[in-house]
């Protein structure tokens, strides 16, 4: 590769997103939203208040809702491309939880790997061996053989996580993947995910609500607030009293913890 095709390369590497809108029948929700790229390697955590538009935003960039502006992956445009094109770059992890299936956890991972446009002809014992280390990875190989209607939330969490992970793509979208986890657990997906994203060149945009844990395994922070972007950069930059005051309507501290993490301390809430 030439020296210009490489730095043009680079230059369109990641994923960006450009004047980008979304709503639900004549509800505008997502209007004209840019971001700086998103790149290879990266985790960004998306955040703001209740009906900020959070999810509404992930489905647009999973292609599961229609939508205008640029969304660029690699220099690839995929707004207007079907959704299979979507689907072989960018896997979605919604909110809700599977449940009511009469799969086991292992045949559930299984399952989404055959259902992935990247599984390739692999044979079923490679397919199986796959998936059992990745619910080695996710710490949950004991629940292998247990059906998903009988997990707890925060097991069937683990397992939605598992069974994107599985398909390895190269943007990860997660909803509030630590939601129904405990405090051990949010750590370890956290840390998973944040290992995951370097060693696959993956760019994962995730959903959260808890701050602390955002600023603690970003790279990049967005806020939303009623569908367009209030703050966007390092979590030093987008997380401040001031941002909270205006977006949350909360007065909050922004300090360090002993081991140099951002600590971000609620002490009321702005009335009027
Ligand atoms: N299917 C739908 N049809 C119509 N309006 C919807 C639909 N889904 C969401 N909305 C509306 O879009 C707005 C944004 O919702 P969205 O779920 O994207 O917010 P969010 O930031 O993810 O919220 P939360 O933090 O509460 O999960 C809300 O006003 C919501 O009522």
């Amino acid at each position: 590769m030439s020296k210009i095709e490489q730095t043009a390369s680079e230059q369109s590497a990641g994923l960006q997103i450009s004047g980008l809108s979304t709503g639900y029948r004549k509800r505008h929700i997502i209007q004209q939203i840019s971001l700086p790229t998103l790149a290879a390697g990266g985790v960004y955590s998306l955040i703001g208040p209740n009906a900020a538009g959070k999810s509404t935003l992930m489905r647009a960039l999973a292609g599961l809702q229609a939508a205008r502006g640029s969304v660029r992956l690699d220099g690839y445009e995929l707004i207007g491309r079907p959704l299979a094109d979507w689907a072989r770059r960018v896997t979605y992890m919604p909110q809700t939880l599977p449940q009511g299936v009469s799969l086991n956890v292992l045949e559930s991972v299984i399952s989404a790997l055959r259902a992935s446009p990247m599984e390739g002809a692999s044979s079923s014992q490679e397919v199986k061996q796959y998936a059992v280390e990745v619910l080695e990875r996710v710490g949950i190989v004991d629940l292998a053989l247990r059906n998903l209607g009988h997990l707890s939330g925060g097991q069937r969490q683990l397992v939605s996580l598992a069974q994107v992970l599985a398909r390895n793509p190269r943007v990860l979208l997660l909803d509030e993947p630590i939601s129904a986890l405990d405090l051990k657990h949010q750590f370890r997906v956290m840390r998973l995910v944040h290992e995951l994203a370097r060693e696959r060149n993956m760019i994962v945009v995730a959903v959260l609500h808890d701050l602390n844990v955002a600023a603690r395994w970003s790279d990049g922070i967005v806020m939303l607030a009623q569908g367009q972007v209030v703050a966007s950069g390092t979590p030093g930059e987008a997380i401040t009293p001031d941002t909270l005051a205006r977006v949350y309507g909360v007065q909050a501290r922004v300090g360090q913890c002993s081991q140099g993490n951002m600590q971000v301390m609620i002490d009321d809430v702005i009335y009027g």
